[in-house]
């Protein structure tokens, strides 16, 4: 028996076509993904990146081929279950649809039940709490789980969806514009809890129009252009003021600066809700430091 084969790619795309009201969106040729491994993709509005993230979430399915278009842990026909169980998804929009009263550990909880907050009749709601307190502290938001999700800024309740993705522990998390809509802080905590997640081990799909999104922990990039891929490589290869210049058709300007010692702020995995846990050593002055050496496109006027 061949013991040394190697495992097959987290999500591999072949050919893979998605056709609305009678015109292709999203045509991708030929994508892999590693288990484990991160990718940014980058591109302008109507190019194609939610269609492709719906794609590996299977709410939208391919034209039809033969040779399925899509392989999921080299599953050509998996099930949505085994995808929900792989993967966790944070966007924008999920937060507007919260609009009762709960507390914020119902909220995560109610991710392992696919429901809100924790059903009546839920199983082990007591287990589930936990672990959607183990989630909440793995981000630093121990802190909010007793508050009303209607009372939190909208900086802690993107957090607070985040620890809902993750609760069932998957492998892979989906963030969809993930800094849409929150302040300077707000974007803070959001990709400091990326760049925890990451390090964690977990693969990142970050989805966004701007590079400064792009956490030092996710090297490769994938720039879409109306409907294709227009280019796959690392930051340094694309994030230039050439490429993307022509990949959003207007001058754009690339900037990379490090930020100063009296920037420092909170860390990433320290409870910032609550203030305990804080240690700042050597590493966590470099892990800010690189956090704010971000990439910024500015307008060459
Ligand atoms: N149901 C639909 N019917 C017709 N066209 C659609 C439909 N859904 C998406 N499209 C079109 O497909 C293209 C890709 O849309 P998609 O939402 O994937 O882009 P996007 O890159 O995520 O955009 P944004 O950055 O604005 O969120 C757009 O031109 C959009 O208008």
């Amino acid at each position: 028996m061949d013991t040394n084969r190697e495992a097959p790619p987290f999500l591999q795309l072949r050919d893979a076509t998605v056709v609305r009201a009678g015109k292709p969106i999203l045509e991708v040729g030929s994508f892999s993904l590693a288990e484990g491994e991160s990718v940014a993709l980058l591109g302008p509005n109507g190019s194609g990146k939610s269609t492709f993230v719906k794609l590996v979430t299977r709410e939208v399915l391919p034209l039809h081929r033969d040779e399925p278009p899509v392989r999921f842990q080299g599953n050509p026909r998996a099930m949505l279950s085994q995808v929900k169980a792989c993967v966790g998804v944070v966007s924008s929009s999920m937060q507007d649809q919260i609009a009762v009263h709960l507390r914020a550990v119902d909220v995560v909880a109610g991710g392992l039940y696919g429901s809100l907050g924790v059903p009546a009749r839920a199983q082990d709601a007591d287990g589930a709490r936990e672990r959607a307190l183990a989630s909440m502290s793995l981000i630093g938001i121990a802190g909010l789980a007793e508050r009303d999700i209607m009372t939190l800024s909208t900086g802690q309740a993107r957090r607070v969806l985040i620890a809902r993705a993750l609760v069932h522990d998957p492998r892979m998390l989906v963030f969809d514009e993930p800094c849409t809509g929150l302040d300077p802080e707000g974007m803070y905590y959001v990709r400091s809890s990326m760049r925890s997640l990451a390090r964690a081990g977990k693969g990142i799909v970050l989805v966004t129009h701007y590079p400064e999104d792009i956490i030092p922990e996710i090297d490769r990039v994938v720039l879409l252009k109306d409907g294709r891929i227009h280019a796959d490589g690392t930051k340094r290869e694309l994030i230039t003021d050439e490429v993307m210049s022509e990949l959003f058709e207007v001058p754009l300007r690339v900037r990379r600066e490090a930020a100063s010692a009296s920037a420092m702020g909170p860390l990433s995995g320290v409870d910032s809700t609550s203030g305990q846990g804080v240690s700042r050593g050597e590493d966590a002055r470099e892990e800010y430091f690189s956090l704010v050496s971000a990439y910024e496109l500015l307008y060459t006027i």
